[in-house]
């Protein structure tokens, strides 16, 4: 044995590269050749054949679905995406991948998701998962959610006073930095509206899930407080001393920490220590850090109140588990992250994304308002009520025709095929393959939506096969990893729109761009500048 180890520790330089190179390309060779996982045969780029750097490179690019969608509409239904990931793009494959009782459970992709310790999201083991939900899951019931109405109306106010308030300066020739900089022009408010949806959507959450808003909509600016030292504020558990506290921009950090884990979590899992290095992935590292500190600084704040206050918080606090035990202080904090991160920038950015198809579609702005103005007409109260526009046929429309089109939740969402092996759609897969279906492409199946699937047209939802339509929209996923904070989602969607809709009239500053996007897990809108003006005194 150690005539072998000397041999090759007295190897050139130029032999060892040659070794390395060998065992590399070996190591992509032979799951070629042996296909473990029966899926050669499928279409895909070569690279994704060998290896799962392919994925890792395009999720990084922020473009997955995009690209994915491409691939389906060059090789149709199912597309090898890496070497044992199939995506398949039919929506009768939602029913098996996802559904109750077959078995599937989410693959090593959400371990890049995890941070102080696994969440409901995040968490992969049935047991552990069935638990958490049964102590979440009645927290946003419809019934519980509208207790959350009057911080989310009270923050749609506050967004609402900040653009008067720039609108009246920008109608005196006004112009200056709040939000990403704003300025006043042929009668109207030239603004960007992403951060200021972001600003909104932090504060509504930061006030449920933290018992305070982060104040992004006071302060016009992305900043919330961050516990410095993670060690330090989990070790004071129990005790009512706060965190040492800095100040980072969340949505900043919200995005990096998306791209990072997102791109991370598609490679192996003996790979991510090694790539984790690399100048890229260590920034995002340091966001997943930094968000876990802005959830122990916030929720050792809110402990602290001793309140009885009616929030997510408050309602995670009082949960129990079949054995009657309430959640841990790191487990509820591990929980109240979790509500920050998939409650936060999925509203906003499905919220910004439906403003810009409206300011780009001005029939359909048009259509909607009128719809606005007959239902809450004689209302002086500029915020809507979910009781006023929780039935507006039109609305809701235009809301779920966002939702389609943007598919701010686009991405393949990764299952694990059981024991046994899984049929979809005529297909055996054995254990051990990852099987996907791309919610972007399935909003664009032309089968379903019409030879105009591209395009933004809310009447389609009067027009089409209902129970295709039901069948196929996957907004909030399916099965039992589904959304559940969907009900929260839903009323924040109705309040915000129905309201920044009937007070203010949108166009596009750039109406021959199209909106950017950048996706991680979610796809975001990169900005979204537009012209306002006020419809309502
Ligand atoms: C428009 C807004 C929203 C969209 C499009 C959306 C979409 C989704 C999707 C697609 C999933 C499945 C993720 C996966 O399987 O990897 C999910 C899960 C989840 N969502 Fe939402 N969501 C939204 C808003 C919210 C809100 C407001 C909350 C709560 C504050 C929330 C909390 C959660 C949680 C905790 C999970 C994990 C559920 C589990 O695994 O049991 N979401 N969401």
């Amino acid at each position: 044995m150690s005539s072998v180890v000397d041999q090759l520790t007295g190897l050139p330089v130029a032999a060892w590269a040659g070794l390395v190179v060998a065992a590399v390309v070996l190591v992509h060779l032979v799951p070629l050749i042996t296909d473990p996982y029966q899926v050669r045969s499928y279409p895909g780029p070569f690279l994704a054949k060998i290896s799962d750097a392919w994925l890792g490179w395009v999720a990084a690019q922020g473009h997955r679905s995009e690209v994915v969608h491409e691939l389906h509409q060059k090789h149709g239904k199912f597309v090898q995406i890496a070497p044992n990931h199939v995506s398949v793009s039919d929506p009768d494959a939602l029913q098996v991948i996802y559904a109750h009782g077959n078995g599937t459970l989410k693959s090593t992709f959400y371990d890049a998701f995890v941070s102080i310790q696994r969440g409901l999201f995040n968490t992969r083991s049935r047991p552990e998962h069935a638990r958490k939900r049964k102590i979440v899951s009645h927290i946003f019931s419809q019934k519980s959610v509208l207790e959350f109405e009057p911080y989310t109306r009270m923050h749609i106010k506050k967004l609402m006073n900040q653009w008067d308030r720039l609108y009246d300066l920008a109608m005196k020739g006004g112009s200056g930095e709040e939000g990403e900089g704003w300025q006043g022009r042929d009668g109207r408010l030239w603004l960007d509206i992403l951060p200021w949806y972001n600003y909104l959507a932090f504060d509504i959450i930061g006030d449920l899930a933290f018992g305070a808003p982060f104040g992004m909509l006071d302060a016009c600016a992305d900043a919330a407080p961050v516990a410095i030292s993670h060690e330090k504020a989990m070790s004071s558990y129990g005790e009512t001393d706060t965190p040492e506290i800095t100040y980072f921009p969340a949505v900043q950090i919200l995005n990096d920490r998306g791209e990072y884990s997102a791109s991370l979590g598609v490679l192996p899992p003996h790979w991510r220590p090694i790539v984790k290095l690399l100048p890229w992935y260590r920034k995002g590292n340091k966001a997943v850090q930094r968000l876990a500190g802005i959830a122990i600084a916030q929720v050792a704040k809110r402990l602290a109140m001793h309140t009885d206050r009616s929030d997510l918080l408050g309602k995670l606090q009082e949960g129990k588990d079949d054995e009657g035990n309430p959640m841990g202080r790191e487990e509820l904090t591990a929980e109240a992250l979790t509500q920050l991160i998939a409650g936060s920038d999925t509203t906003s950015n499905s919220s910004c994304a439906i403003t810009y198809h409206l300011a780009a579609n001005p029939m359909v702005q048009q259509k909607l308002q009128r719809e606005l103005d007959e239902a809450l007409g004689n209302d002086d109260d500029p915020v809507s009520t979910f009781e006023q526009v929780k039935r507006l046929p039109y609305l809701e429309a235009v809301i779920n025709e966002g939702l389609r089109l943007h598919s701010t939740s686009g991405i393949g969402l990764p299952r694990l095929v059981p024991e046994g092996g899984l049929t979809v759609c005529g297909r055996f897969f054995p254990e051990g393959t990852v099987l996907s279906v791309p919610s972007y492409t399935i909003h664009r199946d032309q089968d379903v939506w019409g030879s105009d699937a591209d395009a933004f047209r809310p009447e389609r939802w009067f027009e089409q096969d209902e129970k295709a339509i039901q069948k196929t929209f996957n907004p909030f996923s399916f099965g039992p990893r589904s959304c559940v904070g969907r009900n929260l989602a839903s009323m924040e969607l109705l309040i915000i729109l129905s309201s920044i809709l009937r007070r203010y009239h949108f166009v596009l500053e750039h109406p021959e761009q199209g909106l950017d996007t950048k996706e991680g897990f979610l796809r975001k809108p990169v900005e979204c500048r537009v012209g306002i003006k006020r419809r309502t005194v």
